[in-house]
């Protein structure tokens, strides 16, 4: 892995980026110096998003006017700390290459630094203004409020002039962090401005990759500046604690290696228990994201009045048939069946919370076990933490915020902070727990925690999670077989997996056009795309 890619696997929070830039700073780097070289590479970059001639290529700037050359007014937004800093040096470079550029700077008080790159903008005359107002005619907004040290509300005319900037709609280019969010958990303080474009700097901050910042983060991209390595694991280790998932660590993974003489047993054996009467769909998406993921065999246990809706779906999956209650859900699995001689099971979409008994029996059994959907509403009925106490064997179980929420009652924070809430989660239960969403946050009983730093709101549909747990479920089952050890890395790859399913849909679909079914016709072309 190189450089590049290693960054890109690191989330860090605001003091773990204070402790890495003070290494770099005790060990001789000027301040000064960083802060240059950081702000021109940002202001490189704002050029090649935004450029000032004439584009010839087929890709012009947003700002392009046809066939003319035309002057880029930029605003500058200027705060008072080192981002305030980083936007000055930015107004700066703007300036001499032929941007119209104004400045507002809403402090009287700025940090040393901050000041001696004030002052020297104002000495080579650029255009000062007093309110936000003055900026409305720009094309393009360069966001330099806070970065990291945001620590309190923004309040009064600040607050106000931001709130006017976000109704113009216009290009925001923000520096570090949209300003307004706090760095670890996204929260927004007071107020913040909503991006078009973030440029992270030098490692990605954990609150970019929280869901409630997501509205204001727009396109994040990371700036390198060339932190050394060896200050960055003297601070995180040398394994991150939280790790982005990116598409070079599932390509140490996927696809998954086959061995040439095999049988299908060997290839894992995944049992699903899922669907009734009601939820008759569940059952079939289950089982088509658990062929997606090549497993050995699949066998799904259904009421049996969806037997032959299943086999007519699944024609290479062994469907069981199950005793009914009235309302049409699993009252029991036949006695032939024998939960210990599968790989995995992967148990509760469509199942009602009338399979209580379906649950406890699952749970009782000594081999690896995804809950969801309903499978997770019995287990919260039957008191999480004191029934996964008893279990031994892997327990994965992958809630969206509110089944969340019914799982872990005591955990109140799952808004605020999905990675705090997902980490204590793991640790009260031993479980791997995947916590759905925008930002999809993955977490073992060790502390680590996994984010997808890619999806798309085109999976916010009925069904989509049904796929998903097919598809943990067969790459868990394959994993057991081949002797896995370490299950929560197939829990992650399946996460990814099914995100960049669900890109790849949109892209061809629209976001409009990626149902549950498509989604499944979408898991194979991703691991083609990935060879
Ligand atoms: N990491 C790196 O290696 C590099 C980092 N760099 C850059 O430095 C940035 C971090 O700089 P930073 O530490 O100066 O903090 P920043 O976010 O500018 O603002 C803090 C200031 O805001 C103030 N303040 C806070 N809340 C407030 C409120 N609600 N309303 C009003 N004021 C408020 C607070 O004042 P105080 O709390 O003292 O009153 C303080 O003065 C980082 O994001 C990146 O852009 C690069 O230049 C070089 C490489
Ligand atoms: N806004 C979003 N952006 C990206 N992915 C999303 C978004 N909303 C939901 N998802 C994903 O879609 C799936 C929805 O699962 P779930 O809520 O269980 O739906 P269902 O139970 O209907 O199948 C999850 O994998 C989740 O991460
Ligand atoms: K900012």
């Amino acid at each position: 892995m190189n450089r590049w890619e290693k960054i890109q696997e690191i989330a860090v929070t605001a003091a773990q980026m204070r402790e890495i830039e003070g290494r770099i700073f005790a060990a001789g780097m000027p301040v000064a110096a960083l802060m240059e070289k950081v702000a021109i590479l940002i202001s490189v970059r704002v050029q090649s998003l935004f450029p000032l001639l004439l584009n010839p290529t087929p890709n012009p700037s947003p700002l392009y006017r046809e066939g003319r050359r035309f002057a880029v007014r930029v605003g500058v937004l200027v705060g008072p700390g080192h981002n305030g800093g980083d936007a000055l040096v930015v107004a700066r470079e703007l300036h001499f290459r032929g941007y119209e550029v104004k400045i507002y700077r809403p402090f009287s008080k700025l940090k040393d630094l901050t000041v001696q790159h004030d002052l020297y903008a104002q000495s080579l005359g650029i255009c000062y203004v007093e309110n936000i107002a003055d900026l409305q005619d720009c094309d393009l907004i360069i966001d330099g409020l806070f970065g990291f040290g945001l620590e309190r509300e923004i309040k009064d005319n600040l607050a106000e002039a931001i709130n006017q900037l976000n109704e113009w709609s216009k290009p925001v280019v923000s520096i570090d962090l949209p300003s307004g969010l706090q760095t670890d958990t996204g929260e927004v303080l007071g107020t913040a401005i909503k991006a078009t474009y973030t440029l992270c700097l030098g490692l990605w901050k954990l609150g970019l990759l929280q869901d409630r910042a997501l509205e204001y983060v727009g396109k994040a991209e990371l700036i390198d500046f060339d932190i050394p390595l060896a200050d960055i694991t003297a601070i995180l280790g040398e394994a991150p604690q939280i790790q982005r998932v990116t598409k070079e660590f599932i390509q140490q993974h996927l696809p998954l290696p086959r061995p040439a003489v095999t049988h299908k047993y060997k290839q894992g054996h995944l049992l699903l228990i899922c669907g009734s009467r009601k939820y008759a769909g569940g059952a079939i998406l289950t089982g088509l994201g658990a062929r997606g993921s090549g497993v050995g065999m699949l066998s799904i246990a259904v009421p049996e009045s969806l037997k032959s809706l299943l086999v007519s779906h699944l024609p290479e999956a062994l469907i069981i048939g199950c005793e009914e209650t009235e309302n049409g859900a699993i009252a029991s699995l036949p006695d032939a069946v024998n939960l210990g001689s599968y790989d995995a099971i992967a148990c509760g979409p469509g199942i009602t919370t009338e399979a209580t008994t379906i649950v406890e029996g699952v749970l009782a059994n000594n081999n690896p076990v995804i809950l969801d959907a309903d499978g997770l509403n019995i287990l919260a009925q039957l008191g999480t933490i004191s029934t996964l106490e008893k279990r031994q064997a892997t327990t994965v179980l992958t809630p969206h915020a509110g089944e969340f929420k019914r799982l872990f009652p005591e955990i109140d924070y799952v808004q605020q902070n999905r990675v705090e809430a997902v980490k204590k989660a793991a640790e009260l239960t031993g479980a791997i727990v995947l916590l759905k969403g925008a930002r999809t946050v993955i977490g073992n009983a060790s502390g680590k925690i996994w984010i997808v730093p890619e999806s798309t709101p085109a999976l916010a549909r009925g069904g989509s999670g049904d796929v998903l747990t097919g598809l943990i479920g067969g790459l868990l089952a394959q994993g057991v077989a081949a002797n896995i050890n370490s299950l929560v890395e197939r829990v992650v790859i399946a996460a990814w997996w099914h995100a960049q399913a669900g890109i790849l849909a949109a892209k061809e679909r629209t976001e409009l056009g990626v149902d549950a079914f498509t989604l499944t016709q979408f898991l194979n072309p991703v691991l083609s795309g990935l060879l």
